[in-house]
């Protein structure tokens, strides 16, 4: 874990002096994943590098476990809390759509909403201070699209793409981020009570099984093939119709 830490963290100042750019931004959520990033960014840009807690009614226990992310690696941080302007915007669009607003769609489309407003507030402090927006994103949730295109799934630079949660849990405790966090369900937060495994219906062990080469059972393949299947777009960029210099 030492050399991934090291490589990583020397890919990151590669990146941002191709750039030209200042330093690194991330969103801490009190999750894994963001957790690493964030001891990843602060160890390559100790002055330069910033978290963004983002709440929007999350669960209070979350933004404690942020602040712990926080203390641990010391990176500099501020809040946004998007809780009101979630609320706003969301009932403002469903006020114009009126009568053909669809009900069913609606705890996703809230949810999506969610990622793509701390998405807007990522980037609009990144311009602010020339930094880069680092994803958080691990090679089990970009091979299942399990992200928000544009939302969570947009970023300038993905460190942690090709670990496997697993993996990602492994360089945590290299790191030293709290046990807590470590051991922690991993949850996207987008609905009270949201874990990762109880909606992909499957399980980061068998999605990390399955990306190592080893056997799982059909039902999980079945519905790892399905999602990536599924998700082929996000991880493309958008299709482009072309009549000229083809
Ligand atoms: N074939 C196609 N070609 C081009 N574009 C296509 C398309 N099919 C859908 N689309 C577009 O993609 C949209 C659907 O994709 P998207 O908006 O991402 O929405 P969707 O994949 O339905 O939902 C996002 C999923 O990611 C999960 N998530 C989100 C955020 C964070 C985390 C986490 O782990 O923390 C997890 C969330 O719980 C949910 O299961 C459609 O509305 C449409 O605009
Ligand atoms: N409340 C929040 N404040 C700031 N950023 C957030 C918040 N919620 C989500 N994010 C951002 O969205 C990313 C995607 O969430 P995701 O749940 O996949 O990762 P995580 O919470 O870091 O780890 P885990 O998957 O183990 O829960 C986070 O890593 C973080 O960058
Ligand atoms: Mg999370």
């Amino acid at each position: 874990m030492k050399e991934t830490a090291e490589a990583i963290i020397k890919w990151l100042k590669e990146q941002v002096k191709d750039a030209n750019a200042n330093g690194l931004i991330v969103g801490i959520s009190g999750g894994l994943d963001s957790a690493v990033v964030a001891h990843l960014i602060k160890q390559a840009f100790p002055d330069q590098s910033l978290g963004v807690m983002m709440p929007l009614k999350s669960n209070p226990v979350d933004m404690e476990d942020a602040k712990r992310v926080i203390n641990s690696c010391g990176i500099h941080s501020l809040t946004v809390d998007l809780t009101e302007t979630h609320e706003l915007m969301y009932q403002e669009i469903k006020n114009q759509l009126g009568n053909e607003f669809h009900t069913e769609n609606d705890r996703m489309e809230d949810a999506n909403l969610r990622a793509r407003l701390r998405m807007s507030t990522l980037y609009t402090i990144a311009t602010n201070y020339r930094y880069l927006v680092v994803g958080t994103d691990n090679a089990a949730e970009w091979y299942t699209g399990y992200f928000t295109k544009y939302g969570d799934g947009a970023a300038d630079l993905q460190p942690i793409v090709d670990l496997t949660k697993h993996e990602v849990r492994e360089l945590a405790r290299y790191l030293g981020v709290p046990a807590e966090i470590v051991e922690k369900k991993p949850s996207a937060d987008l609905w009270a009570g949201q874990t990762d495994e109880e909606e992909m219906g499957t399980s980061y062990d068998a999605i990390d099984a399955f990306l190592t080469g080893n056997t799982i059972s059909e039902k999980d393949k079945k519905v790892i093939e399905s999602m990536h299947r599924k998700t082929e777009h996000k991880r493309t960029i958008p299709k482009q119709y072309r009549f000229k210099n083809k």
